[in-house]
């Protein structure tokens, strides 16, 4: 190799095949530069991220063409893709009904919180094997929800319903009875009554079958019908041989009693409990033991046909958020038998709700500024009567029985394969034995008129004078609103009876009660009355030790005078 040829052959090795000019120059000492063991680091971290995104675009570009190429797969077909859309326009139309229930009462809540209740009920469906529907005894079918059990039916035939009748104190047991018969048609029901203390552990629970259980019972604060409903359970899991944990979603509207019932099948206070709807805000699990799983759900309002009053009488509604409480006063005074109600406010004779609001407002002291009565907080009052229990109510079932739209019969033998139906009708059974007794019981706390039909029964025997003098004190003076009894079927509302009404002040909480008279006192406050009659008491010694030390101490010093 002649020397120019070897000199250019070192060049090229060094600078790569153009000649070296300037510019190149200073880049070849760069790059001789770079090759320092720094630099070549410095050089590699730069490029690292941009390579990363080229990386990922890459990827996610693949992902995108296979995502596409799968798409297409499934809709080569023009039937397919037909249904495709179908059923898209279908969960469409589906939601947007949700949506439509859900915002038809925008004055319950706000609209944002009823949105995720619903998302929460549909978490509880989704993830249960037995959904319980808790009813309110005193009107079944009112807080019955059909698109609750349309959604449990529609996820499948593996998802079992149970209808459980809460808060069967409050109503007579041959109206229990009655209602077990009546929902018995369509889904297994279990007759309960939640445990009402107010402790945190050890919530009693009473091993007496519902059917047996006494009216002292009933009226305590212990827990009625929890056997039955875990022995129900329990025969699900035998007869389906679930070897592992089952969920039972509870479900229903605000106020039933959701809370209550697990922890009154927990026996603690594990989920928060309160009389004013919207207690619970979002799913809450509880393990029961190791076979079952409760979850609490947010109380749900999506019925479709029934007014704003009709849901503020099913205690759906907090009542000191409610803009207008008259139509629902109104609802209740076309209900009520005038002159007891007359005599349950102390107010005189009344011509319109307003005029007996005003009466009432003075009565109790709710005067706004200038004197004028404070009518919104006498109805306020009156609600709260009404939800709580002091005003009671119950409807009656309907005499025949016809299966709602959204169940047929095939569904109904479907779902109750899966119980031992046996059981709980024999657990049912007892109940009618003892309800007459119970029934007596009832009755003697109270007084009432029923509306649309005369109800059947003790209670309503015993009221017949008032009732027939009611029904014609109406005639004259009141018109029943046809829609309104639509709403909730034959009722019959009942006063507590003197003693009772004694003890129970026109405000929410009970005045203090003497501890010999808790037993007149509404189950829902008996806690409370019990507490307050404690403090009375001992009030009632300190004032008594007071005037005592006094008496000693002028007694001393008049004799001390006198000396
Ligand atoms: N008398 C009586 N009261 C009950 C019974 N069960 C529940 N209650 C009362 O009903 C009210 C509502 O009970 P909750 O358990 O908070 O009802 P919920 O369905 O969980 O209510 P939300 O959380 O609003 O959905 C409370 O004041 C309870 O004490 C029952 O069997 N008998």
């Amino acid at each position: 190799m002649s020397k120019t040829k070897k000199k250019k052959a070192k060049r090229i090795a060094l600078h790569g095949k153009s000649r070296p000019t300037e510019g190149n120059k200073s880049e070849g000492l760069g790059r001789l530069k770079q090759k320092s063991p720094s630099a070549m680091r410095r050089a590699k971290d730069r490029k690292k991220p941009e390579e990363i995104g080229k990386q990922r675009l890459l990827q996610l570009q693949e992902k995108q063409r296979i995502s596409k190429e799968q798409q297409l797969i499934k809709r080569k077909s023009l039937n397919s893709f037909q249904d495709d859309i179908l059923q898209r326009q279908k969960d469409f139309e589906i939601k947007e009904v949700e949506m439509q229930n859900l915002e038809k009462h925008v004055n319950f809540e706000n609209e944002n919180s009823r949105k995720a209740y619903f998302r929460e009920f549909k978490k509880v469906v989704e993830a249960s094997d037995v959904i319980l529907e808790v009813l309110d005894a005193r009107d079944p079918l009112g807080c019955r929800c059909p698109q609750v059990e349309q959604a449990v039916i529609q996820s499948g035939t593996n998802k079992k319903i149970v209808l459980v009748l809460n808060k069967i104190d409050l109503v007579s047991k041959e109206i229990v009875e009655k209602w077990i018969k009546y929902l018995r048609n369509e889904f297994p029901t279990v007759a309960f009554k939640s445990s009402t203390q107010l402790q945190n552990k050890n919530l009693k629970r009473s091993n007496v079958p519902v059917t047996q259980a006494t009216v002292e019972l009933l009226n305590s604060s212990a827990c009625v019908g929890a056997d039955c409903l875990m022995k129900l359970l329990g025969n699900y899991c035998r007869n389906l041989d679930i070897k592992t944990a089952i969920t039972v979603g509870v479900v229903g509207f605000p106020n039933v009693g959701k809370s209550s019932l697990i922890n009154s099948l927990k026996r603690s206070r594990s989920c928060s409990v309160g009389a004013t709807p919207g207690m619970t805000k979002c799913l809450q699990e509880i393990h029961l033991d190791k076979h079952i799983k409760l979850l609490d759900c947010p109380g749900i309002v999506m019925a479709t046909s029934t007014s704003d009053a009709a849901m503020i009488l099913r205690n759906c509604v907090k009542i000191e958020l409610l803009v207008d409480p008259l139509p629902p006063v109104e609802a209740i005074l076309r209900r009520c038998n005038k002159p007891q109600i007359m005599e349950f406010y102390g107010v005189p004779d009344f011509r319109t709700p307003l005029e007996f609001l005003a009466l009432l407002a003075k009565r109790q002291g709710k005067l706004k500024k200038g004197g004028l009565p404070d009518c919104d907080k006498a109805a306020k009052s009156v609600l709260i009567d009404w939800t709580g229990g002091r005003i009671s109510y119950f409807t009656h079932p309907p005499e025949t029985h016809t299966l709602p739209t959204h169940v047929s019969a095939e569904i109904v033998t479907e779902m109750g394969k899966a119980f031992d139906w046996d059981e709980l009708e024999k657990g049912n059974q007892e109940v009618l034995a003892e309800s007459s007794t119970v029934q007596m019981g009832f009755c003697m706390e109270t007084a009432g008129m029923t509306q649309g039909f005369p109800a059947e029964g003790g209670c309503d025997l015993a009221m017949e004078g008032a009732l027939v003098e009611d029904l014609e004190l109406r005639d004259e003076t009141e018109s029943m609103d046809d829609d309104q009894d639509t709403e909730f079927g034959p009722m019959t509302v009942e006063m507590k009876s003197v003693k009772a009404k004694s003890s129970a002040s026109s405000e929410a909480a009970p005045k203090p009660v003497d501890l010999k008279d808790i037993l007149y006192v509404d189950p829902l406050h008996q806690g409370q009355a019990l507490k307050a009659a404690g403090k009375k008491r001992k009030k009632q010694q300190k004032r008594a030790d007071k005037l005592g030390t006094k008496l000693s101490d002028t007694l001393t010093s008049a004799m001390n005078f006198s000396f």
